[in-house]
């Protein structure tokens, strides 16, 4: 295990919240009973390896890779869902070894509690995060979010109720109604259909040219990811998958996604995207075969 101290490095941008330094991930091979018995061993994989990365306040980020090189794994690292193996995130000069209020996530999945309605999905997060709240004021910021991602109408609906796209409101909702620092997505458009992930992109960038959180955005599109990111941040393929380049993403906001194909820009940024996926894959599809 590396060791590392809980300070922050003093050559550090002001505007530095959230660090990453020298971070692995090793999941241990198998160690049932049963393979024990059967001399059967597998070896640990490296999943990520030495990452390293500073993200600044109020910025959009998203991360782009290889599928299966370790992007959920770095999201639940940076949650405080998964601890590294070694290595430290900080959010605020402050190492991060639990979930925390500071870190709202919405998960593809939308994990959403079934036998709650909207509105109490929301307010459950909210009263997990601040028990003394007064019912009325948490009441009234279930209300303030459900209308941010346009969802009056369907507070007392229940999950089963309502679309995918709808279900992603919510979790939107939740996770920005405990007025988290940081926003964390993993792939959240992931199982909607294209023209609902549309309407939904146009959500996200509408309420963060409201709310200018820090956002980090897990993501298989390269379109989403120049639509919605000030930085992408490019993994290579795994095992002991790495951050390869962050790329500023320069056009001015707001941004539409009919008009950012007229800037030059967009095109060397979408080709250079392009060929590291296709680079990248490719490498992973070959030691497969
Ligand atoms: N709990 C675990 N135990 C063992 N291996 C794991 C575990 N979780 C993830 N892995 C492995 O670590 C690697 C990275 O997985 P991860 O889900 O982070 O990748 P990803 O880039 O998010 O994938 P995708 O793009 O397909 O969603 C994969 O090879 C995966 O099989």
């Amino acid at each position: 295990m590396i060791s590392y101290t809980d300070t922050l490095d003093p050559t550090l941008k002001d505007t530095t919240q959230l660090v990453l330094k020298d971070v692995f991930k090793v999941f241990p091979g198998r160690q049932s009973l049963v393979d024990r018995l059967l001399r059967r061993t597998s070896p640990d994989y490296i999943a990520i390896a030495e990452i390293n990365l500073e993200i600044s306040a109020n910025t959009f980020v998203s991360i782009i890779g290889p599928s299966g090189c370790g992007k959920s794994t770095l999201l639940n690292i940076i949650a405080g869902l998964t601890p590294p193996t070694s290595g430290v995130v900080m959010l605020n000069g402050t190492a991060i070894h639990h979930p925390g209020p500071d870190r709202g996530v919405v998960f593809q999945n939308y994990s959403l509690m079934p036998w709650m309605t909207v509105a109490e999905n929301i307010r459950f997060a909210i009263e997990t995060v601040y028990p003394k709240m007064s019912r009325d004021r948490q009441k009234q910021i279930v209300r303030e979010y459900i209308d941010l991602v346009g969802l009056r109408g369907a507070e007392q609906k229940h999950p089963h109720e309502l679309s995918g796209g709808m279900k992603q409101r919510v979790g939107i909702a939740r996770a920005l109604a405990i007025n988290p620092q940081i926003l964390l997505m993993d792939e959240p458009f992931g199982a909607l259909d294209a023209l609902t992930r549309g309407f939904l992109q146009d959500e996200i960038a509408r309420i963060w040219e409201q709310q200018h959180k820090t956002a980090i955005l897990i993501t298989h599109s390269i379109e989403e990811a120049l639509l919605l990111s000030d930085q992408i941040v490019m993994m290579s393929r795994g095992p002991a998958a790495q951050i390869v380049e962050v790329l500023d993403i320069p056009f001015p906001r707001p941004r539409k996604r009919e008009s950012l194909d007229r800037y030059p820009a967009y095109h060397e940024l979408k080709a250079e995207l392009e060929l590291h996926l296709s680079r990248e894959t490719r490498a992973v599809e070959e030691l497969r075969v």
